[in-house]
């Protein structure tokens, strides 16, 4: 038996298709869905990643600005571009890709994002309203790995979720889609003790942990679902977190990487800016891309 391998691809090539969709029945309303990308520096994978998000965004039908400062821009300069997106009404979505430099304080340049116009979730106040289940602005990731469980499993509800990684942008925010669907949810991290008696709990193992091949597959409980997050580069090319040729042969259900989460964070930030468009002009939220 090997694992379903979940392919990301694919279900974010479909997302991506039905956002397109509801992006052409805006603009037969004068309204186009617009997204800013800030980029601070020259980091070779973030200019990738940029990249393939205007090539997206324009492909749905959205509006798309890049906005590239060099490394040693001052954090005021920073913060005064943010200011002027955020007084843009062409302007629905802002994402300032992390990290920052050095120098720059990254909380207080993400707080500077208006909340509605915040597409990351990353946001004290999106934060807040996702921690108490209120509507908020969900981050990418985790909603990507959302929309994958809930797709392969139907309903979280009493399931063990274990997470591996507690960061703002990863692990908590997954934390807390899934105790808000019901499952029951264990967050492990560097201090954690007893990690692998912990994963072999799980019904559903998300590792956003950063350390190729990191999840052995005697960690992994047989036919368990399995969330691969992670994004490392070695010299056998883009890896996850999990080592995918063995845990493939225990789990129930597995995402790849390339082709899993990667995608899916993607089409969720285009799906993130459709609904901020929407909010923005007062309408209902669109159907099937918030949680
Ligand atoms: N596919 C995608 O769309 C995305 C992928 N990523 C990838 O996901 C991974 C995680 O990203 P991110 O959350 O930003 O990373 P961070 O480095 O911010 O967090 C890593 C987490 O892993 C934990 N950790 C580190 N070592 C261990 C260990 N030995 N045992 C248990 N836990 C450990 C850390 O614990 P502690 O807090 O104690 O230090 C921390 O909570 C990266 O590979 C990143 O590239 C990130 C964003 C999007
Ligand atoms: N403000 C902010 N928001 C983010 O969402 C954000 C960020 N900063 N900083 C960096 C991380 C990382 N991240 C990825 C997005 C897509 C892929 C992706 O599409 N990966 C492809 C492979 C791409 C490749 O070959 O490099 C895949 O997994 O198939 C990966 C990683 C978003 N992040």
């Amino acid at each position: 038996m090997t694992a379903h391998i979940i392919d990301g691809k694919a279900f974010a090539a479909n997302l991506r298709s039905r956002i397109a969709t509801q992006v052409s029945a805006l603009k037969e309303r004068g309204i186009t869905p617009g997204l800013a990308v800030v980029l601070v520096g020259e980091d070779p994978a973030s200019q990738v990643y940029v990249r393939s998000k205007g090539k997206m965004t324009v492909e749905v039908g959205m509006n798309s600005w890049q906005h590239k400062l060099p490394a040693d821009t001052p954090e005021a300069d920073l913060l005064a571009l943010i200011d002027t997106l955020n007084n843009d009404p062409a302007v629905n979505g802002i994402l300032v890709q992390l990290p920052l430099p050095g120098h720059m304080d990254e909380s207080a340049v993400i707080n500077s994002i208006a909340p509605e116009k915040d597409v990351d979730g990353f946001t004290l106040l999106n934060v807040g309203l996702l921690a108490t289940g209120q509507k908020a602005m969900v981050p990418c990731t985790p909603l990507g790995c959302l929309m994958m469980l809930r797709d392969h499993l139907g309903s979280l509800s009493g399931k063990r979720a274990v997470v591996i990684g507690r960061s703002n942008i990863v692990g908590k925010p997954m934390a807390q889609l899934l105790l808000r669907d019901s499952a029951t949810v264990t967050i492990a991290h560097s201090r954690t003790t007893d990690l692998e008696a912990i994963c072999r709990e799980a019904d559903i193992l998300v590792a956003a942990v950063g350390r190729a091949h990191f999840v052995k597959a005697d960690w992994i409980k047989p036919g368990a679902t399995v969330i691969d997050v992670g994004i490392n580069r070695t010299d056998d090319g883009l890896v996850g977190d999990v080592d995918y040729a063995e845990a493939v042969k225990v789990a129930g259900a597995i995402t790849p990487v390339p082709g899993g989460v990667g995608p899916m964070t993607i089409a969720c930030l285009l799906a993130n800016t459709l609904t901020a468009t929407a909010r923005a002009n007062g309408l209902p939220d669109p159907e099937g891309l918030t949680p």
